[in-house]
C-alpha cells in the first residue's frame, strides 16, 4: 500500500483509495494488485515506461474502466475529472473551444440544466488560466495539437473536481505552456484537489509532492522528489 503516511497519521480520509485492483483489456491484465491512497491538496506524479499501465490506472481511478477484482473507494461525491491524451474523437467534435470547456460544467449544472453567470465566469476563468481565452470562438478541430490540449485541460479544470486525473498534460507543449500547466497544478493543489498526472518528465516529477512508479502492474513509491525549480 502506498498511502501517504503523514496524511494518514492526521486521520484525513483519502480522496480515493484502491486496494488490490486487477484490470486490463480483453484477455490481458495490465494492473496486478494495484493499491494506493491519495489525499486532498496533493500532487502525485505517475511515471513509468511506455505501456506500463499509467493510462490504465488513471482510467480505473476515473471510473471509466471497471476493475476485474479489488476495490476503488471514492471519498467524495464528486466525479473525478479525467483529461486524456489528445484523441482523434475530441479533434472531430463540431464544437468551439468555449463550448468544449463549458461541457466541463455539465455535471455541476442545477435542475434546469442552464448555465448560470457563475458557470459562464468559471468557463472564462479556466480558459484564461490555460491561456486559451483568445481561441474561444475557434472550432476545436481547427486548433493546433497544443492549443487543443490546453482547451481540454481547461475543460477538466471547469469540473472543479476533488480528484483531477491528467494523462501527460504537458507532452508536446512549448515551454511557456508547460510552465503554465505546472502553475495550474500548484493552484489545484492549493484549492484542495488531489491531482495525479502521468508524465515522462523528470522535472515535472520533481515538482510533485509524491512520485509513483508503475512497476509490474502496480504503482510503487518512487524517488523522493527534489524540490528545485525547473531548469
Ligand atoms: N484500449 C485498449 N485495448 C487493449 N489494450 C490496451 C488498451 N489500452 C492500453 N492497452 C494496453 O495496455 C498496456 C498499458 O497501456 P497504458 O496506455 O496504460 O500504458 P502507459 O503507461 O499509459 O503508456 P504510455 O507511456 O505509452 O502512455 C499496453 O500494453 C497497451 O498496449
Amino acid at each position: 500500500m502506498t498511502a501517504d503516511p503523514a496524511r494518514a497519521a492526521q486521520g484525513q480520509a483519502p480522496v480515493i483509495e484502491l486496494a488490490d485492483v486487477r484490470a486490463g483489456y480483453r484477455d490481458r491484465d495490465v494492473l496486478h494488485g494495484a493499491a494506493l491512497a491519495l489525499h486532498a491538496g496533493t500532487v502525485t506524479a505517475l511515471v513509468g515506461a511506455n505501456g506500463s499501465g499509467k493510462s490504465t490506472l488513471l482510467a480505473v481511478m476515473a471510473g471509466v474502466l471497471a476493475p476485474r477484482s479489488g476495490t476503488v473507494t471514492l471519498g467524495t461525491p464528486r466525479r473525478p475529472a479525467l483529461v486524456v491524451q489528445r484523441s482523434a474523437a475530441s479533434d472531430a467534435l463540431p464544437l468551439t473551444a468555449r463550448e468544449a470547456v463549458a461541457m466541463g460544467r455539465w455535471g455541476l449544472l442545477g435542475p434546469w440544466r442552464r448555465p448560470t453567470r457563475r458557470d459562464r465566469a468559471a468557463v472564462g476563468e479556466c480558459m484564461d488560466r490555460l491561456g486559451v481565452a483568445d481561441l474561444a470562438r475557434r472550432r476545436l478541430g481547427e486548433l493546433s495539437g497544443g492549443q487543443r490540449q490546453r482547451v481540454l485541460l481547461a475543460q477538466g479544470l471547469a469540473q472543479e473536481a476533488d480528484l483531477l486525473l491528467l494523462d501527460e498534460p504537458s507532452t508536446g507543449l512549448d515551454a511557456d505552456s508547460r510552465e503554465r500547466i505546472a502553475a495550474v497544478l500548484d493552484q489545484e493543489r492549493g484549492r484542495g484537489a488531489a491531482v495525479v498526472h502521468a508524465t515522462h518528465s523528470r522535472g515535472e516529477a520533481d515538482r510533485a509532492d509524491r512520485v509513483l512508479v508503475m512497476e509490474g502492474g502496480r504503482p510503487v513509491a518512487g524517488e523522493a522528489p527534489v524540490k528545485e525549480p525547473l531548469s
